[in-house]
């Protein structure tokens, strides 16, 4: 018996915005944004190199993406743990978001775009924490593209903290156990209020989750790709769309 293999990432002539304009847009587009160092490493550059780059990307991207009519994008700097990297490069991460906010919140702004974040800021420093804070302030009544940071983020710590406040309620009377549904522990999670990812991108040619949002990508279109995340381009984001688009969903049916 043969299962129609399909190909992860169907290739043909470079798909055009027009064309995906006239298919439907993904509500949520996820990215784990993976290859800032190895870019750099290939251009004999410092990793530093590689985290502006692709702090470049990021604001092309949610342009992009803004303009498309996605509603939500989720942006995972997939990163090792901090504490693996060198002190200076570390400092040097913490210092990007306030360049990254300074220039470009007035245009998120201008953009109507909503600046959200997921994750633990308290482990951020002070003054990084201030400037994601103020973004977060400045940007709440917008009502245009959600651009969704992760941050010290971790998807089974999130389901576990969920479950541990999903237990204190059962155990103050306030929740049944026969109330805990699906959409209970949704809102239970830190994307509460957002749909779950139609297509999540993953950059640098790793195919793993690394503990994304793991709950919510249940259904969620993944498409994979050897491109380097500061090398990512429009072009490559409209590629993965319109094989979101030629994909039909199943939602678990047959
Ligand atoms: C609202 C937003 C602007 O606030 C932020 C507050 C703190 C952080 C730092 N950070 C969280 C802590 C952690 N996971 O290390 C990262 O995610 C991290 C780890 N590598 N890179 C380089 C990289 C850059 C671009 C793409 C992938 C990785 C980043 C990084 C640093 C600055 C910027 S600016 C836009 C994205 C981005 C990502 C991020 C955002």
């Amino acid at each position: 018996m043969f299962t129609k293999r399909r190909k992860m990432n169907e290739e043909g002539a470079p798909v055009t915005k027009e064309e995906v304009l006239r298919r439907p847009i993904p509500n949520h587009v996820a990215i784990i944004m993976d290859g800032n160092g190895r870019w750099a490493k290939r251009r004999a550059l410092p990793r530093a190199a590689g985290h502006y780059e692709g702090m470049q990307v990021v604001r092309k991207i949610t342009r992009f993406a803004n303009g498309l009519g996605v509603r939500v994008l989720s942006l995972y700097a997939f990163s090792t743990e901090n504490w693996k990297r060198p002190k200076g490069e570390v400092d040097y991460l913490m210092k990007l978001p306030e360049q990254f906010l300074t220039t470009f919140l007035p245009e998120l702004i201008a953009e109507n775009v909503k600046v959200q974040v997921i994750g633990h800021t308290e482990a951020l420093p002070d003054h990084t924490r201030r400037a994601v804070e103020k973004a977060i302030q400045d940007t709440s009544g917008n009502t245009g593209l959600v651009l969704n940071f992760a941050l010290n983020y971790g998807s089974r710590a999130e389901i576990t903290a969920a479950v541990q406040q999903i237990a204190k309620e059962v155990e103050r009377g306030a929740l049944a156990p026969e109330d805990i549904t699906e959409p209970l522990i949704s809102s239970y999670l830190m994307t509460g209020g957002l749909q779950d990812p139609d297509l999540l991108i993953r950059t640098s040619g790793e195919i793993r989750l690394s503990n994304f949002m793991l709950w919510q990508l249940a259904y969620t279109e993944l498409w994979f790709t050897d491109v380097l995340w500061p090398d990512f381009t429009e072009q490559h984001f409209l590629e993965a769309i319109a094989a979101y688009q030629r994909r039909d969903r199943r939602f678990g049916g047959v």
